[in-house]
């Protein structure tokens, strides 16, 4: 169809270790997609929600096996990035989602409580927290207030002194079942900042970000009943992490220092980012048109962490902005990364696509060192 793109996707080097899928969202009159090594897979606009899964499901194993994991969909505005990482939204927000219809981010809760229950009883807990990175503040979205509903509350980023980034005082909240995460999830998603615009109506204005942060005990551990357990059956703060410069966090102790090991913890880290926008074709003005230049800014700050990465330059420019300084752990640490790219398969878009598509290869071109393992003593059958 004359208005319609064929992408001849092509790439000279494939270097790196991130990987990038390619999902093209369904026009009217599509005809077909050639896919090509730019990407590491390319998902045609006929392709469910579960053969996009497919593709991801393996990472959940490796979380268990003590890799953290970070999905991350980028792409213009109204291409596709909340429909792949949620799912379609019902216009009756009490409804439950099809199956058909859940994004990665249901999937991946469902299949990682499957893997768990396959583990030894009490061998593995969940933790959650969820953020928005909101005209370049970090809000925690499950932080409440004094009558327990969820309200965002402004957080800081700082760099511990190992060097990673970290979120002191964020809320998370123990979770038994992908249940209780879409539950969450549903019930902060409305605090998620919407605003309509020419290119998409209900254009998210924020970047989304779950973490799901499993603590998985040594085998010889097992007989043991944590006490840090007990303090996450309560809401806390931090627990996942070791950040040396939060107030508020309290080290899990070693109930037998030299006879058990701590928890192991992996994180799976899911990123609705907001989408990329010219503000020409989506016609915003005041507060809308400073959110746009926002989003703008920390996707190409997050474009400029790539290529410093890919240049591999003493200094990677993370605190340029709250996203890429949040995100720093995943992009540049040890997580496997996988990036979807979301493209709208339209002449008109072709900049947006062709500039998606550049992030993509240059994602494709970072060569950072492989995915380290928490605990080789980890896996156990
Ligand atoms: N692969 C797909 N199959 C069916 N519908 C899709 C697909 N991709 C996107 N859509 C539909 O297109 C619309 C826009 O998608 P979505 O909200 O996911 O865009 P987005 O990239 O998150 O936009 P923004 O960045 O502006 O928030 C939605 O109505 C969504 O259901």
């Amino acid at each position: 169809h004359e208005d319609n793109l064929v992408f001849i996707l092509c790439q000279k080097e494939l270097r790196g270790n991130i990987r990038v899928h390619c999902r093209v969202r369904p026009i009217l009159h599509f005809d077909h997609i050639q896919g090509s090594p730019t990407t590491n897979r390319v998902h045609g606009p006929e392709e469910s929600q579960e053969t996009v899964f497919d593709e991801v499901k393996p990472l959940l194993t490796s979380l268990l096996d003590g890799y953290n994991v970070c999905i991350m969909a980028y792409g213009q505005t109204g291409s596709g990035k909340t429909h792949t990482m949620i799912g379609s939204r019902s216009e009756d927000p009490t409804a439950a989602v099809q199956d058909s219809q859940q994004g990665i981010i249901p999937k991946a809760a469902n299949e990682l409580f499957k893997l768990i229950s396959e583990k030894p009883a009490d061998s593995h807990t969940v933790e959650m927290s969820v953020v928005e990175v909101y005209n370049n503040e970090v809000l925690d979205l499950l932080a409440r207030d004094e009558d327990g509903a969820t309200v965002g509350v402004k957080r800081e980023v700082i760099t511990t002194c190992t060097g990673t980034s970290e979120v002191p005082c964020l809320t998370y909240e123990l979770v038994r079942s992908s249940a209780e995460v879409m539950q969450l999830i549903n019930s902060v998603l409305k605090l998620r900042s919407h605003s309509p615009t020419l290119v998409h109506m209900d254009s998210s204005r924020s970047h989304f970000i779950v973490t799901l942060t499993v603590s998985s005990k040594s085998p010889d551990a097992l007989w043991w009943s944590p006490r840090c357990s007990r303090a996450a059956s309560s809401r806390t703060s931090s627990p996942a992490s070791s950040p040396c410069h939060s107030p508020c966090h309290s080290p899990c102790p070693s109930p037998r220092p030299g006879i058990t090991q701590p928890p192991i913890k992996t994180k799976l880290q899911l990123v609705d980012l907001a989408g990329s926008e010219c503000v020409g074709m989506s016609g915003v003005t005041g507060a809308a048109l400073w959110e746009s230049s926002c989003i703008n800014r920390s996707l190409s700050a997050l474009s400029d962490v790539l290529g410093a990465l890919v240049e591999r330059r003493p200094h990677v420019p993370y605190p340029n902005s709250k996203l890429t300084h949040l995100l720093q752990n995943a992009i540049g640490g040890d997580a496997t990364l996988l990036i979807m790219l979301c493209v709208s398969p339209t002449q008109r878009f072709l900049a947006e696509s062709l500039q998606s598509l550049g992030f993509g290869a240059r994602a494709r071109q970072v060569q950072r060192e492989p995915s380290r393992r928490k605990n080789t003593a980890l896996k156990m059958k």
